[in-house]
């Protein structure tokens, strides 16, 4: 058996590691994660209904359902995703972001299952599988693809978000978000974005189907919001064929 190499850039879970102290701060150095949320959220529970044909006035769409949030920070994703209903697992390779994660948790009475690794070391499948803005902080992208692609249980979902690779992405978050530490600086390797076709590819290569590609937008007059322009950010969702 072929040993699954790590995902794991050392480099960037240092970076991210280093973040952890005040990830939670609305104002902090994941300032933007949090100005993300609510669209996200929107996004994924949009997806969800969709998928499961839920009722979309329910609390708890996701009860009874597990849910993996590979790169989860200090879990900004996983606390709303266990109000939601489902058994969260969260996995990060900052050591540091699994530590607040599990305190900020405990503090919120939340029981989500939080362990420092790679998507590589998980062995069990899950219903709902979501790693946002994380592939292109990731050593090996088609590796850390088929990592999610097995995690995902038959009949699962899975939903990406990554900044595009496009002269906007560019501007607005190397030049602009974090020329002026909005976003720390050093955190972007604008070589490192995928497009949605490079990102469909990989899916596709490890055996997923997209169902779903949508833009995330930014104007200072709405802040971030679902756009038809992929151009800065998008979602993909995806299927096991
Ligand atoms: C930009 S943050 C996004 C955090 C979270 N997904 C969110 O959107 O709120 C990227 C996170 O991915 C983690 N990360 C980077 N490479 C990873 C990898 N190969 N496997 C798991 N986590 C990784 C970092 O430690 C960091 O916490
Ligand atoms: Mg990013």
């Amino acid at each position: 058996m072929m040993m699954a190499s790590s995902t794991i850039d050392p480099r960037e879970a240092q970076h991210f590691g280093a973040m952890a102290k005040d990830w939670w701060d609305p104002k902090g150095s994941s300032a933007m994660l949090h100005k993300l949320n609510p669209v996200r959220l929107g996004y994924i529970r949009a997806a969800v209904d969709l998928h499961w044909d839920g009722d979309d006035t329910s609390f708890t769409p996701l009860a009874g359902k597990t849910a993996l949030d590979v790169g989860c920070g200090a879990g900004l994703l996983c606390e709303p995703l266990a109000r939601l209903g489902a058994a969260v697992t969260g996995i990060d390779a900052a050591a540091e972001n699994i530590a607040v994660a599990q305190a900020h948790a405990a503090q919120a009475g939340l029981a989500i299952d939080y362990r420092a690794v790679g998507v590589e070391a998980m062995t069990g499948r899950f219903d709902l599988v979501t790693s946002l803005e994380v592939i292109e902080h990731v050593a090996d992208p088609a590796g850390f693809v088929r990592g999610l692609a097995e995690s995902l249980a038959d009949g699962g979902l899975l939903v990406l978000s990554t900044p595009n690779r496009t002269p906007l992405s560019r501007l607005a978050l190397i030049t602009l978000a974090e020329g002026t530490g909005r976003i720390p600086r050093g955190t972007h390797d604008w070589d490192k974005f995928l497009t949605p076709e490079d990102l469909t590819d990989l899916l596709e290569r490890a055996g997923l189907t997209v169902t779903d590609v949508q833009g995330l937008g930014f104007s200072p007059a709405t802040g971030f919001v679902l756009s038809g322009s992929t151009q800065l950010d998008y979602f993909v969702t995806a299927k096991r064929v």
